[in-house]
């Protein structure tokens, strides 16, 4: 399909980027899925822009693709999503996450399903409910934590930020016997959106379909039950949490609940967990960094005591963090946490003397312009500090995009923020830290710490 694609588009005299459209079917596929550190942008995708430029043709994922790395065409492509581009995701990843997920609903249930997590997500929620719940799920996880023992933070941090997406959907408790369960067969399910699709029985893929049954079954009990308690007027949690906002704010049915569910689970846990991973073992190698952000976290804790306030962090507090901002901003611009997503043209399109036929995917590669060293000097460097000058550039907007942008962007950005700079406020305050075995951070679909981040820890006790 993908050939005879090409050959019609040269037959209609379009002038398609030049590439290489590899092997018949599998096409460049492997190549590019090669792990590579996530700090760069591979050799697959250099070698290919020496070659053809930031904009090329290739075969990806069973169809003709542009790969663009691009930063003004993944602008422009996101900037015109709904009208000339539509999510393009591999079956096998909109098979695993469902027909009803976020990432592959266009038009008006989109935007539908959109607005619920935003709202659910939105300031006066992260106020009430989340920054609390962060903070407590963070401080009773790193209380746990014993020095001089090498233990794997990415486990950690996966801790912290499934409590707290449990909490807020489901109202469900860590380590009760029904969470347990349920994070084991989101594990299952987790595995399988990154493995090699193969539906045969045993591999990785099938057992994620089968824990995507097994968690849509959960669901729909627990909105049974959720009905129920609210028609016996027994129900306490009322829209505290997902479910009781979703039975009053909308009409989802139980699949539509469910993969809505999913689809915050694997946006906000695995997202939010590596990037708090991310940034503790970029720190790690600049003790600078460590030192200024435990200046910043010091005076906001001193400046509350000054006030007689309580100890807990408040929004207020959290606005403070500004130096703990860059050193998310650096973070997710230097980890490249989503390194890329899926579109297709939904018409023929012309960018820059290229064509775009319709029906070609298009990925847009957000590390290429993250990781240009005509936008950001020295761009292998972890260097916080950039961010306190930048902010003001408009070249931002269009090089920096860990979020995405437009009509899809992120329905979590803010609430990722906060979590990663509260788990930063907690472990600078009480913590040094180094890693016991190198361990870099490969680009698989998300960045992976192969060894989990191995590190060890020593108490400090700074704040009287
Ligand atoms: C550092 C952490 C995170 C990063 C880097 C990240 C990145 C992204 C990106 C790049 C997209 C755009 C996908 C596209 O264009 O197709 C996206 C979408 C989304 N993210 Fe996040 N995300 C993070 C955390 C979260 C959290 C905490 C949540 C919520 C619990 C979340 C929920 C979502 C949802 C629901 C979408 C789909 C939005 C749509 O289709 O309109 N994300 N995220």
């Amino acid at each position: 399909l993908s050939l005879r694609n090409n050959e019609n588009s040269k037959k209609r005299g379009l002038n398609i980027p030049p590439g290489s459209m590899g092997w018949p079917l599998l096409g460049e596929t492997i190549a590019f899925r090669r792990l590579h550190p996530c700090t760069s942008l591979g050799e697959y995708m250099e070698e290919r822009m020496r070659k053809y430029g930031k904009i090329y043709k290739s075969n990806l994922f069973g169809a003709p693709t542009i790969v663009s790395a691009d930063a003004e065409l993944n602008r422009f492509v996101l900037m015109n999503d709904g009208r000339l581009f539509e999510p393009s995701w591999p079956k096998s990843v909109s098979e695993i996450l469902g027909k009803t997920s976020m990432l592959v609903l266009t038009g008006e249930m989109h935007r539908y399903m959109k607005s619920l997590s935003v709202n659910f997500m939105g300031i006066a929620r992260l106020r009430a409910h989340f920054l609390g719940d962060s903070e407590l799920y963070i401080t009773q996880n790193l209380r746990r934590w014993k020095e001089n023992i090498s233990f794997p933070a990415k486990e950690e941090a996966c801790k912290v930020t499934f409590n707290l997406m449990v909490k807020n959907i489901l109202s469900m408790s860590p380590g009760e016997p029904e969470t347990e369960k349920l994070r084991k067969l989101y594990m299952s399910f987790m595995k399988g959106v990154v493995a090699f699709p193969l539906n045969l029985p045993g591999t990785a893929y099938r057992k994620a379909t089968q824990a995507r049954a097994t968690i849509l079954k959960t669901m729909e009990r627990l909105m049974e039950e959720r009905i129920q308690k609210k028609r016996e007027g027994t129900d306490e949690i009322g829209e505290s949490d997902l479910l009781g906002f979703i039975l009053e704010q909308s009409n989802l049915d139980a699949e539509q609940f469910g993969d809505l569910l999913l689809g915050l689970l694997f946006g906000g846990h695995e997202t939010s967990s590596t990037a708090i991973t991310l940034a503790i073992y970029f720190l790690a190698d600049c003790p600078r960094a460590v030192e200024q952000l435990r200046d910043e976290h010091i005076e906001i804790v001193k400046a509350k005591k000054r006030r007689g306030e309580p100890p807990a962090l408040t929004w207020e507090d959290y606005k403070q963090m500004e130096f703990s901002q860059c050193v998310v901003s650096e973070t997710l611009r230097l980890g490249n946490i989503i390194k890329f997503v899926h579109r297709k043209a939904s018409t023929d399109v012309q960018f820059k003397g290229y064509d775009i036929p319709s029906g070609w995917s298009i990925i847009p590669v957000f590390a290429a312009a993250h990781l240009d060293p005509s936008v950001y000097e020295n761009p292998q460097k972890f260097d916080p500090w950039r961010w306190q000058t930048i902010s003001t550039s408009t070249a931002r907007i269009d090089n920096y995009m860990p979020f995405g942008q437009g009509l899809r962007n992120c329905a979590g950005l803010e609430l990722a923020k906060m979590e990663i700079a509260v788990f930063l406020h907690h472990l600078v305050l009480n913590f040094d830290w180094e890693l016991t075995e190198p361990d870099q951070p490969l680009a698989y679909a998300f960045p992976e710490f192969q060894k989990g981040l191995p590190i060890k820890v020593r108490k400090i006790s700074i704040i009287e």
